[in-house]
């Protein structure tokens, strides 16, 4: 028997116990972990789940090949073999570190990248380097997917900590999405950020072109208002981007973990070098922590293992990832690709299929926001949706304190709400209480049970200051590749993104009418017929 056949089999045998009836005074101690870091203490809680003793000693099992294969990570080792690549996104947040690729040490370059950043930077945000008009008031980041959705997400969760230019964000070829950004900007004081690995995404470059046309309205030299982050120096040139301000990165670092270097320009523009580095250092004590931490007591470990109970041994096909942090209102939409497009596989390595499910479906918004919208099926659907919760012990703002207890209660509720549900029993007494009996007392009693019995975990953090949100990110990255090497898949290439594009660009002279439909189906022939109007 395997691993995975016990795991099943246990879950068989337990899955209609109660999870409140494996609460004992030592299950929340047991079922949780810890980091006891200086910068900020966080704590996993995962007792609110159905997993006991033995499946967690199961699960642990199956992590057996993670260290070997970490350590390979860490080292700089082309553990993307699909793209034969290393995986050193480590690198950008550990930069008194050292790891070499190829035989080469690439600190020196990561370190002088990095430096020329906090340069740029500090010469922005002192008014040293000016648009035509003078200090830059605003910057716009360009660029999509992994050179958007980190920045973004850290844009918004690090709002106290703002202290330079506005920074705002395109991302969608649809026209709409620049046209709204640009709106009301001072080109004059504005400074654009095109930012693309590969300088080739064709949302990224149009929108690039859009804002050059936009800036060249006003300005004599629009070229001086622009600055590029990618691998691709000779087409950063080819755009007419001056070196100096083309900060560069290796194909080692992929797109959906990049924001730790000059990707996350337009964060670091906007919160400071120093700050900037509390977040690189956060990053760096996860990574220290997921390095050194017993497999048992590892965040990232036993965050992947209850995800992998969850989805591949329980058959739950929806993981919601639920923020009661207003601030983390982006990071549903980061994890989607930081998962999706990482574990979202059907083959493994070596290129056989998957003989288990690949990785969830994953969703959510902030809470207390979602508790009035979808919480509904969340409690009384006929799916179970494993809930990841999140929560700072204090927030922001000291004068709204009590917002904030208001928030953690609701947060606790929920979780408690999931687990402990309510009984028919119960709902009829209320019923019986409102004055209702027989057969209507029981009709409206039934509408009003909870089922309960819902998994979730609480991850649980003192603030969202910079180096807390660097744990956070590098915690979830970690669960990725630990859940990625269980299921045995890379989780470091996306294949499954270039059909789409390659048809678009087949069809773009269907829609234009310079090439006809001939080759395609029915469906798609009507739609174009549809959009051009016949
Ligand atoms: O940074 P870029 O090269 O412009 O790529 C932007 C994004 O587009 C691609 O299609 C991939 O799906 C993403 O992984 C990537 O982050």
């Amino acid at each position: 028997m395997t691993i995975w056949d016990e795991l099943k089999r246990h879950q068989e045998a337990v899955k209609d116990r109660a999870i409140l009836s494996l609460f004992d005074d030592a299950r929340a101690t047991e079922f949780s972990a810890r980091t006891a870091s200086d910068g900020g203490e966080m704590l996993l809680d995962f007792s609110k789940t159905n997993i006991d003793a033995e499946a967690l000693a199961l699960l642990l099992s199956l992590a057996g090949g993670v260290e070997a294969r970490r350590d390979a990570m860490f080292s700089g080792a082309k553990i993307n073999e699909t793209e034969g690549r290393a995986v050193l996104h480590t690198a950008l947040r550990n930069l008194s570190g050292s790891v070499s690729v190829d035989g080469q040490d690439v600190m020196p370059a990561l370190r002088a990248t990095h430096a020329r950043m906090q340069d740029f930077a500090r010469d922005v945000r002192g008014g040293r380097f000016t648009g035509q008009g003078g200090a830059i008031t605003d910057v716009v980041n360009i660029g999509i997917g992994g050179s958007d959705l980190g920045p973004v997400m850290a844009t918004l969760a690090l709002a106290p900590y703002h202290d330079g230019p506005r920074v705002h964000y395109v991302s969608n070829v649809d026209g709409a999405h620049i046209h709204d950004v640009l709106k009301g900007l001072n080109r004059e004081t504005t400074l654009v950020l095109i930012a693309s690995k590969t300088f080739t995404t064709i949302e990224t470059m149009t929108n690039a072109e859009t804002a050059r046309r936009w800036m060249a309205e006003k300005v004599t030299d629009p070229a001086a208002q622009f600055a590029a982050v990618s691998t691709a120096a000779e087409k950063t040139a080819a755009f007419g981007i001056a070196p100096e301000r083309v900060f560069g990165f290796e194909d080692w670092v992929g797109g959906r973990y990049s924001m730790w270097g000059p990707i996350g320009l337009a964060v670091m523009l906007a919160v400071g070098p120093e700050e900037f580095d509390a977040f690189l250092a956060g990053g760096a004590d996860m990574d220290a922590h997921f390095r050194t931490a017993p497999l048992a007591q590892n965040l990232p470990v036993l965050l992947a293992l209850v995800g992998i109970w969850h989805a591949q041994v329980c058959g739950y096909t929806t993981r919601a990832v639920l923020p009661y942090d207003q601030r983390l209102s982006r990071l549903p939409a980061y994890l989607q690709q930081l998962e999706m497009e990482s574990n979202g596989k059907r083959v493994a390595m070596d290129g056989s299929d998957l003989i288990l499910d690949s990785g969830p479906v994953v969703w959510g918004e902030p809470g207390t926001n979602g508790q009035h919208a979808f919480y509904q099926l969340i409690h009384q659907g006929t799916r179970v949706v494993p809930c990841e919760f999140l929560l700072a012990a204090e927030g922001h703002e000291p004068d709204l304190a009590h917002q904030h207890r208001l928030l953690i209660a609701n947060c606790l509720a929920q979780s408690e709400a999931l687990l402990r549900g309510r009984s028919l029993e119960v709902a009829r007494e209320m019923m019986a209480a409102k004055g209702l009996t027989g057969p209507e007392q029981d009709r409206q009693a039934r509408h009003r049970v909870f089922p309960g019995n819902r998994p979730s975990t609480t991850l649980a953090y003192r603030k969202l200051t910079p180096f807390v949100l660097g744990q956070i990110i590098a915690l979830y990255e970690h669960r990725v590749f630990v859940e990625g090497v269980i299921l045995g898949i890379n989780s470091y290439d996306q294949w499954g993104v270039e059909l789409g594009k390659e048809l678009a660009l087949a069809l773009q002279p269907v829609l234009e009418g310079q090439a006809d439909g001939a080759g395609k189906d029915g469906s798609t022939r009507m739609l174009v017929e549809f959009m051009r109007g016949r």
